[in-house]
C-alpha cells in the first residue's frame, strides 16, 4: 500500500478501528477516509453506494460491526445477525463495484465449532455446530468471509479475511451488560476497590479458557496482512496462549489492587469452553504478537484510570461508562 493511497477505515471510532487509524498514521499513511455511523449508516445500501462513488478508496479495512460480549450476543440475536450482514454485504459489494484494490474483512474466533479441536486451525471452519450464545454473530461473520472468497473466485477481487481472537485495549467497551469479559472485570474490580465492596461477581463458572490479544498488536497484524497476504483462506490472529476466566480474574484483581472476595453467578452462560487459535499461519507470514497479557492489562488499566481521573476520553473509554 503506497503512503498516498486512499484508505477507508470503516468503524474508525471503535476499539479496532481506532487502533488501525493510529497504526496507519504512525506508519505515514496520510490519505485516510473515515465516517461515523451517524454520518454513514453502513446498513443503508444506497448511502454506502453514494459514499463509495464519492470517495473511491483504493483500500478498505472493514472494522465496522455490531460487537458485544456473550450476554449481548445472546440477547440481541436478530440485531447481531441483521446489522452485521447488512454492514458487510454493503461494504464488500461496493468495494467490488468501485474497484477497491484490496479489502480486509475482520471476522472473529467465534466462527469455529463450539467443540473444535484445540488449538483451532482455519480449516476447522464449519466442521461442527456453533456455540449457541453467539451463533447469529458467528453466522454473519462466516457469511462475510465467504462473500470475500466468492468475490475473489468470481471477479478476482483481492479481498482477504482475518479471524482475531478476543481483543482488549484503548477504546474498549466498559458497559457491564454489553462488554466482553476483560473490560467488564477491569471495571468491576476497579469500582469494587473504589467503593470498598466486599465481593465482585464473575459470570459463569470461571472454568472456560480464553485467549486475549492487545488491539495494538492486532492493528500491526492487519497491516502486515494488507502488505503480505493475498490468499482466499481466512487467517487466525492471536497469541497462541490462553488462561481460565478464573485466572484472568485473579490477574485483573491483582492489577487493580482489589482485595475483596469473588463469587460466581452460574446463572450466566459460560459459552464456548475454549477457543485457542492456531496462529502458525500468521507466524509463517512473519508476524508474532508483542504485548504480553499482564503488561497489556496494566497499561490499559493505567491509561483508562488516568483518563477517568482527568475526565478525558469518551464515556466509552471511561471505566464508569
Ligand atoms: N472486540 C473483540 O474482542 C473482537 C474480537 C474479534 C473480532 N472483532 C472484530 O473487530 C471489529 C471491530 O470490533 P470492535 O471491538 O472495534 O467494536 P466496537 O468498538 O464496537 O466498534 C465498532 C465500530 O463499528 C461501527 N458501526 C457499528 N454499526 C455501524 C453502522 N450501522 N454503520 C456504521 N458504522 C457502524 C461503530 O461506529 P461509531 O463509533 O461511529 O458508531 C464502531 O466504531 C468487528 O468486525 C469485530 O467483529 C472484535
Ligand atoms: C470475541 C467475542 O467473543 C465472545 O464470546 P466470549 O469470549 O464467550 O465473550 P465474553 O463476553 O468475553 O465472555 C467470556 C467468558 O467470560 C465470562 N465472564 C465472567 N464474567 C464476565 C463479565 O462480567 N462479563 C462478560 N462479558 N463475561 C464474563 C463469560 O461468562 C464467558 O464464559 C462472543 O460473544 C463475541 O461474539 C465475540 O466473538
Amino acid at each position: 500500500m503506497e503512503l498516498s493511497a486512499r484508505i477507508y477505515v470503516a468503524g474508525h471510532r471503535g476499539m479496532v478501528g481506532s487502533a488501525l487509524l493510529r497504526r496507519l498514521q504512525q506508519t505515514g499513511y496520510h490519505n485516510l477516509v473515515v465516517r461515523t455511523s451517524q454520518e454513514l449508516d453502513l446498513r443503508n445500501q444506497a448511502a454506502v453506494e453514494a459514499f463509495f462513488s464519492l470517495e473511491r478508496p483504493d483500500y478498505v479495512l472493514l472494522a465496522a460491526a455490531k460487537v458485544g460480549g456473550i450476554v449481548a450476543n445472546n440477547t440481541y440475536r436478530a440485531d447481531f445477525l441483521y446489522d452485521n450482514l447488512m454492514i458487510q454485504n454493503n461494504v464488500i459489494k461496493q468495494s467490488h463495484a468501485h474497484g477497491v484494490r484490496k479489502l480486509l474483512f475482520l471476522g472473529s474466533s467465534c466462527i469455529y465449532p463450539k467443540l473444535a479441536p484445540q488449538p483451532i486451525k482455519e480449516e476447522y471452519l464449519l466442521a461442527g455446530p456453533l456455540e449457541f450464545t453467539n451463533e447469529p454473530y458467528a453466522l454473519a461473520k462466516i457469511a462475510g468471509l465467504k462473500l470475500c472468497e466468492a468475490y475473489r473466485a468470481q471477479y478476482g477481487c483481492n479481498f482477504i479475511a482475518a479471524m482475531p481472537t478476543n481483543l482488549y485495549g484503548p477504546g474498549d467497551n466498559y458497559d457491564l451488560q454489553t462488554s466482553h469479559v476483560l473490560p467488564a472485570l477491569m471495571r468491576k474490580f476497579h469500582e469494587a476497590r473504589e467503593r470498598n465492596l466486599k465481593a465482585v461477581e464473575i459470570w459463569g463458572t470461571g472454568t472456560p479458557r480464553r485467549e486475549f490479544l492487545h488491539v495494538d498488536d492486532l492493528a500491526k497484524a492487519c497491516l502486515h496482512l494488507m502488505v503480505h497476504y493475498n490468499e482466499a483462506e481466512p487467517v487466525n490472529i492471536g497469541t497462541g496462549e490462553d488462561l481460565t476466566i478464573k485466572d484472568l480474574a485473579m490477574l485483573i484483581k491483582e492489577v487493580t489492587g482489589y482485595t475483596g472476595a469473588i463469587y460466581y453467578d452460574i446463572s450466566k452462560p459460560d459459552g464456548t469452553p475454549r477457543k485457542l487459535l492456531d496462529v502458525s499461519k500468521m507466524q509463517a507470514l512473519g508476524w508474532h504478537y508483542s504485548i504480553g497479557l499482564r503488561e497489556g492489562i496494566e497499561s490499559v488499566y493505567t491509561s483508562t484510570y488516568t483518563q477517568m481521573l482527568t475526565r478525558k476520553g469518551s464515556t466509552k473509554d471511561s471505566i464508569t461508562a
